[in-house]
Formats: C-alpha cells, structure tokens, sequence
C-alpha cells in the first residue's frame, strides 16, 4: 500500500457521541428544543432523512408530532430508520423510495406523499453526494453525479412540491441544507461547492418569488458533524479530523441534535417571520479559517511582550 503508516486506516468512530473532552468549551444540548406538540397535524418530507444530519431532523421533527416521509435511494435502510424513530416517538413516519436525480421518481414520490398523507408543510432538501478529489481528477461524469444530486435534486423537489402547493393555494416551509463553503467555495470538493451555492440561490430567490403563496425558503450552512456519509467520504482517513477541531472555536465538532434543533426551529410556525434566510452554525469555524490575523492565537505572552515592545518602538512610516 502506498499510504504513510499513520493514514491506515482504523474502525472509524462514525456514530459515537461526544465525549467529555471531545465537548469542548460548549458541551452540546441535543434535547427537543420547541415546545412538545409543536408539529402537530403537519406533515414533513425530509430527503436523506435515513442517515446522518437527516435522520436527526426526523427524529426531531417526530418527537414533536409531525408525520415524516423520508425518502432517498436505499429502501431498506430508510425502512429501518422509519421503524426506529416510529417506536421512540410514538408518530408515524413513513419511508420512499426515491432518487431525487430523476424528475418522474421525484413527481412519483410526491404522490405517494400526497396520497398517503396531503400535500406536506414542511419540505427538508438535505440529501447530498460529495467525495474530495482534486479536479483535474473529476469525470463528466463524476460532475454531473454530484450537481444533479445536490443541485438539480433540490430543484425537483422544489419545483414538485411548489407547484402543486400553489395550484392547493396551500403554503410550506422549505429548508436546504448547505455548507459553510457554500459561500466561500473551496477547492477539492468543487462540485459540491458549486452546487450547493445553487442551492443557496434558489432558496433566496423563491423566498422572494413564492412568498406570496405562503411558501418560506430558509437555508442552514452546518460545520463539520461526524456522520459516516460525510466522513467517510471527506476525511477517509481520518487525518484531517484533529486539526479541523482545532480551528474551530468552539472547540468542538457538531451535533446531528444541534442541527435537528435548529432545523425544527427554522420548519415551525414560531419562524413565520423568517424566510430566505442562510444561517451559519459551525461553532465558529468560517471566521476562524477567514480572519487574517487568526493564527495570532499561537503567539504567547511572552512572545507578544517582546512584538508589543518592537511596534511601540516604531515611530512614523517611513
Ligand atoms: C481538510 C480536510 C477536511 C476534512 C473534512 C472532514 C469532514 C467534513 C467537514 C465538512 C463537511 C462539509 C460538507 C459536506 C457535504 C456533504 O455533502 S457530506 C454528504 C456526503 N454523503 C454522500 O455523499 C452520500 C451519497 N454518496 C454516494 O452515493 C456516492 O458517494 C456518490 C456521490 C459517488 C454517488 O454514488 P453513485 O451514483 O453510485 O455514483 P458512482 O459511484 O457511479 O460515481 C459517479 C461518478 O463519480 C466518480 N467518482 C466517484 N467517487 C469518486 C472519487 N472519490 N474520486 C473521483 N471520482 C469519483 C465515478 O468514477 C463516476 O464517474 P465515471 O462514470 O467513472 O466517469
Ligand atoms: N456531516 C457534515 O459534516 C456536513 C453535512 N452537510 C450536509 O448535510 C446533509 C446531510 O449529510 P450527512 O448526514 O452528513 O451525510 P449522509 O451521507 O448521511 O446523508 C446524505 C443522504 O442523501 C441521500 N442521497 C444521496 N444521494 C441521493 C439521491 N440521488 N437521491 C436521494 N437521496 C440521496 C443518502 O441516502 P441514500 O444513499 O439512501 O440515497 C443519504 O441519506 C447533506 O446535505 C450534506 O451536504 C453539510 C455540511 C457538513
């Protein structure tokens, strides 16, 4: 194998909870945050809400009595996910096949939705596909794959679901979720980056447009969250995890919970006032990485004795 020796790879931790040191200066508070009930009577499609970021947004969103529909490609493993949280929360959630690529699974998936369950209020797009590479090793292919999920999935959705809501004259709350280098783009996942800054534009864009048909966009933009779809394709091994913790402030990476909790928040009736909104929760790490002067926090007391005493010393420009 061509690796160094420390890269090799070891049973990686994909869905421990934070330790106490891992928690960092701010310990995560995972519990439902609304108020129990909030979500009863609505119903809430979650893409890729088997795995991850999105099965923490269902299990959420169920706790607090919503019907979920969860739908992505792997029947089996949204069955078993739909199963589980249905037990731990006492309310139905339901599972769809549906690879959100193709426009007729997608119109497919809403009607059984609809027939199932009327049209949603709440429309969660988090499925996603991403794997670092550098770009001059990326097919057409490999582009097309990654935009059609992140980008042109989202747009399906979208489009699926708002245009039956207006012909209802019904609204909705629609949530994307992106990434912190949506805005910032980043090399080694570009398609990513492009796409999911797609994704941020079309949100904004319907939240001005869709409005008046009672429809709100809002957008998170999560920091680094140990789950093993991420992980496993962005830091396959591992390396990369301890310094990525040691940029961001607090000290800590996310939580599924603390996004569920911001997610449900964003999706419910006490944020009817917030629409096309892109809302960064990343304990701090994109000021960290974009602050000029960041890596001063190296500099030691003493260290920063002997520069005070030298920039004092300086008299004038010239
Ligand atoms: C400084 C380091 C920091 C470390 C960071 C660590 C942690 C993370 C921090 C922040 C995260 C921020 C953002 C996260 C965003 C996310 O979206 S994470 C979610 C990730 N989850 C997933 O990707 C789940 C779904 N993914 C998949 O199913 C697959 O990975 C895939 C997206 C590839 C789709 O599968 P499938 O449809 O089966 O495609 P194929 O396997 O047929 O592949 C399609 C083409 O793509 C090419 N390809 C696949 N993998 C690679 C690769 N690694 N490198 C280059 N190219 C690849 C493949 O060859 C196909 O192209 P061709 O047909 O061969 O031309
Ligand atoms: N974890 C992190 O650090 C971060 C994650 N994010 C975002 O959070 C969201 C969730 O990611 P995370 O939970 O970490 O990773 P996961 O890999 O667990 O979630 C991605 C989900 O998308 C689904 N999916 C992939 N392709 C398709 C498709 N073609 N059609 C339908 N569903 C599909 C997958 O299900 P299936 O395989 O069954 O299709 C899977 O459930 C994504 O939008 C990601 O970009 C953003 C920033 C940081």
């Amino acid at each position: 194998m061509f690796l160094p020796q420390r890269w090799i790879l070891q049973a990686r931790p994909w869905t421990r909870a934070l330790s106490q040191k891992e928690g960092g200066r701010f310990p995560p508070c995972e519990g439902a945050m609304l108020l129990p009930g909030s979500f009863n009577n609505k119903v809430a499609l979650i893409t890729g809400g088997g795995t991850g970021l999105g099965r923490a947004m269902t299990t959420t969103l169920s706790s607090l009595g919503a019907h979920c529909f969860i739908a992505s490609r792997k029947l089996d493993v949204l069955q078993k996910t739909a199963e589980e949280i249905s037990t731990q929360t006492g309310n139905k959630v339901q599972a769809i096949q549906c690879d959100v690529r193709d426009p007729r699974a997608v119109a497919a998936c809403v009607d059984q939705l609809v027939e199932l369950a009327g049209l949603p209020d709440v429309i969660i797009n988090n499925a996603a596909g991403n794997f670092v590479s550098p770009s001059e090793r990326l097919s057409a292919n490999a582009w097309k794959t990654i935009t059609d999920i992140v980008l042109n999935g989202t747009a399906y959705v979208t489009l699926e679901v708002g245009k039956r809501l207006i012909q209802a004259g019904k609204g909705a709350s629609f949530l994307a979720i992106t990434t912190i280098y949506a805005e910032s783009g980043s090399g080694f996942v570009v398609p990513s980056a492009a796409a999911k800054s797609g994704v941020e534009t079309l949100c904004k864009s319907l939240a001005a447009e869709w409005g008046r048909y009672g429809m709100r966009f809002n957008v998170i933009q999560p920091g680094p969250i140990r789950t093993k779809g991420a992980f496993s394709r962005l830091d396959p091994t591992g390396q990369f995890e301890t310094s990525m913790i040691g940029r961001i402030p607090a000290g800590r990476l996310g939580t599924p919970g603390e996004i569920a909790n911001l997610a449900a928040y964003l999706v419910s009736d006490y944020a009817s006032w917030v629409s096309g909104a892109v809302i960064r929760m990343d304990g701090g790490e994109y000021v960290s990485m974009a602050g000029e002067f960041n890596a001063l926090q190296k500099v030691s007391p003493e260290q920063w004795d002997v520069m005070e005493a030298m920039i004092r010393k300086t008299k004038g420009s010239s």
